[in-house]
């Protein structure tokens, strides 16, 4: 089991599994907020804590400016003076470390929500990642959460020590004169209930602003991640215009937001300024009648002013809900989605018993599901009923035209996707019953498209076994014909290979895949037509390479060339996801009109016609 899947600390962790809502779904709300916020009730216990005492502090201060107005006739109010610096002072300490404590506190969530986040989305089914933007994810992982971070950290406790503060205000101004606090009450209410109702509004625009975000982001990373086939196909302007109607629709987004925040900020500060004129204007009358000090009404009003900001705060924070809520509303729907399940039991361990056997497929047969979907999938079967097996030692190959389902068998092998029906079975066991981990540690895969990853070309031999050394490294790239001596080969490992290798040549890049499988040291090696961009001399090399490395290794090789396939053991021909033939190619050649026609067109012709 995956960490996310089980670990009950998680605070992002929702629902148990199911399929993942729309991304336009449910908006996410308050009764979110609590589980997230468990783990740092501690430091947000004490930032509310201090801040409640900087507001006391500050409560204080207009008890003793009053004081001071209204001794001013009988001499300097030294003591008193005295007493508000202190008071100043210890407020502004207080301040101060309550924001610490809450920036650091931010910080830490958002980072631990990004290694969740992170974690769960590593170990999603591949059948989800199929129907995922990549760019869509990457900004939940950053935007989304920096979203969160601020509203939930920051904002939530600002909104809490505003309350105090108005709250200790209010009773101040009890003290103070009950009549004219009575009408600053309702007043107060009234600002309040209509922040708060705006405010509401505010959340569904904020979850179209992050998705719109998101499809931007989208939209841009597929452009400039094809960009030499966009140009060449005379595509930017298309392209731009399609990035920029997903600019529009965040400025659309943007605008109904911005509009809502102007709204709800012209409220409540309008509502502030008649507050503050009805009461000014009240008191008068009342110190008029000499049923107040001057310095009471000077206590009062500061006691009004001291509610003015966090009312003003509660508008702002109120107005940040929205876009908060959504953007926690799209870090939920991914948590919600089910992980990978793998299997950390006693028997994975990869039993050595079945020696001769290595892979055994048994009646497999394998859909694409719609991950999304609770319907049974009507869509075809890309593997039916295949049945087949690999013995220690041997070369595999497997042929069939476009499309019959070759990448797909390895994709099960690998259990990047279950099989529909059927069994596979490893050294005797079944796949499934295995960790996902210590079947892969005997698989190396070189991917139709030999994907390597941007950073420098050591980086890339790594990925493959972290502890190797710079010798070792070197080695393989001499295998793969990559550097010719080691003073080459410590200069290449340097070599910044740029985004998806876009700085090496399709066969360097294959080689270098290659160089990463041998390295491994892996004793089953899937080729996924692994050498069609080399050219005949450095096939050969490759191809003496492989059969050097290791004696004992199985290969299953998905090829085109001639030279691959009829020095293979055993032959597999697929077409339209079954087997329809398997044998040498001096059998097939005899026995399968399919092959014969493959020799003839899609293996290079030139040699095909030597046989
Ligand atoms: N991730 C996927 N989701 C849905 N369908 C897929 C996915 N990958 C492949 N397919 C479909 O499965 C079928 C078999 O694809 P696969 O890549 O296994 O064929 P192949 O024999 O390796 O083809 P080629 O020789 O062209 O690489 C195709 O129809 C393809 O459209």
């Amino acid at each position: 089991m995956t960490v996310s899947d089980t670990d009950p600390r998680d605070p992002l962790r929702s629902g148990e599994g199911g399929a993942p809502g729309p991304s336009n779904g449910p908006v996410a709300g308050f009764r979110d907020v609590l589980p997230l916020l468990r783990p740092y009730r501690v430091p947000l216990g004490i930032a509310f804590f201090l801040g409640t005492l900087g507001t006391a502090a500050g409560a204080v201060q207009p008890l003793v400016v009053s004081r001071m107005v209204d001794t001013f006739q009988s001499g300097l109010p030294l003591g008193e003076a005295a007493l508000l610096v202190v008071l100043l002072l210890v407020s502004a300490v207080l301040t101060g470390v309550r924001e610490l404590v809450i920036e650091r506190t931010g910080e830490r969530f958002a980072y631990d929500s990004r290694e969740r986040l992170v974690k769960h989305l590593y170990s999603l089914p591949m059948a989800r990642l199929d129907f995922r933007d990549r760019a869509d994810l990457v900004t939940r992982v950053t935007t989304d959460v920096s979203e969160t971070r601020t509203f939930l950290t920051s904002g939530l406790i600002d909104l809490a020590i505003s309350t105090i503060t108005v709250l200790i205000s209010l009773v101040m101004m009890a003290l103070i004169d009950p009549v004219l606090l009575g009408l600053s009450f309702v007043a107060v209410l009234v600002v309040f209930v209509v922040v708060l109702a705006l405010g509401r509004k505010t959340r569904p625009v904020g979850l179209q602003m992050q998705n719109a975000l998101g499809a931007l982001a989208e939209s841009v990373s597929r452009s400039l991640g094809s960009m030499k086939t966009v140009r060449a196909a005379r595509a930017v302007g298309r392209e731009s215009d399609k990035a920029m109607a997903m600019a529009s629709e965040v400025r659309r987004a943007g605008l109904r937001a911005a509009g809502l925040r102007a709204l709800l900020q012209t409220v409540s500060g309008v509502a502030v300024q008649v507050l503050l004129i009805v009461i000014v204007g009240f008191g008068a009358l009342r110190v008029a009648s000499g049923e107040l000090t001057t310095g009471e009404l000077s206590a009062f009003i500061m006691y009004l002013m001291l509610m003015v900001t966090p009312i003003a705060m509660v508008g702002n924070v109120v107005a940040s809900l929205g876009e908060a809520f959504g953007a926690l509303a799209r870090i939920l729907e991914i948590k919600s989605e089910p992980t990978e399940p793998d299997i950390q039991t006693a028997n994975s361990s990869i039993l050595a018993g079945h020696a001769d056997e290595v892979f055994r497929f048994e009646d497999v047969s394998f859909r694409y599901d719609r991950p999304t979907s609770s319907v049974p999938d009507t869509t075809e079967l890309t593997l039916s009923s295949v049945s087949f097996s690999v013995a220690r030692g041997e070369t595999v190959a497997l042929v069939g035209p476009s499309g019959a389902g070759k990448s797909t068998l390895f994709s099960l092998l690998e259990r990047f996707y279950e099989p529909t029906d059927g069994r596979i079975l490893f050294h005797g066991q079944d796949v499934m019953e295995l960790s996902r981990d210590k079947l892969r540690k005997q698989l190396a895969y070189v991917d139709q498209d030999a994907v390597v990853l941007s950073g420098n070309v050591r980086e890339n031999l790594m990925l493959a076994d972290t502890e190797a050394t710079d010798t070792e490294c070197i080695d393989a790239l001499r295998q793969v014909g990559l550097v010719q001596d080691r003073e080459e080969g410590r200069r290449y490992l340097e070599k910044q290979i740029g985004e998806m290798g876009m700085r090496l040549s399709g066969g360097q890049r294959q080689r270098l895949a290659i160089a990463r499988a041998l390295l491994s040291g892996n004793p089953v090696l899937l080729l996924d037509e692994a050498t069609s961009n080399l050219d005949s001399r450095n096939e050969a090399l490759i191809r003496d390479a492989l059969d050097l490395s290791a004696i004992d290794r199985t290969t299953l090789v998905i090829a085109h060339r001639f030279s691959t396939v009829v020095s293979a053991d055993k032959i597999i021909v697929l077409d339209m996801g079954r087997v329809i033939a398997q044998g040498t190619h001096h059998e097939l050649i005899q026995s399968c009109e399919l092959y014969n026609e493959l020799a003839k067109h899609q293996f290079l012709s030139g040699h095909a016609e030597k046989t």
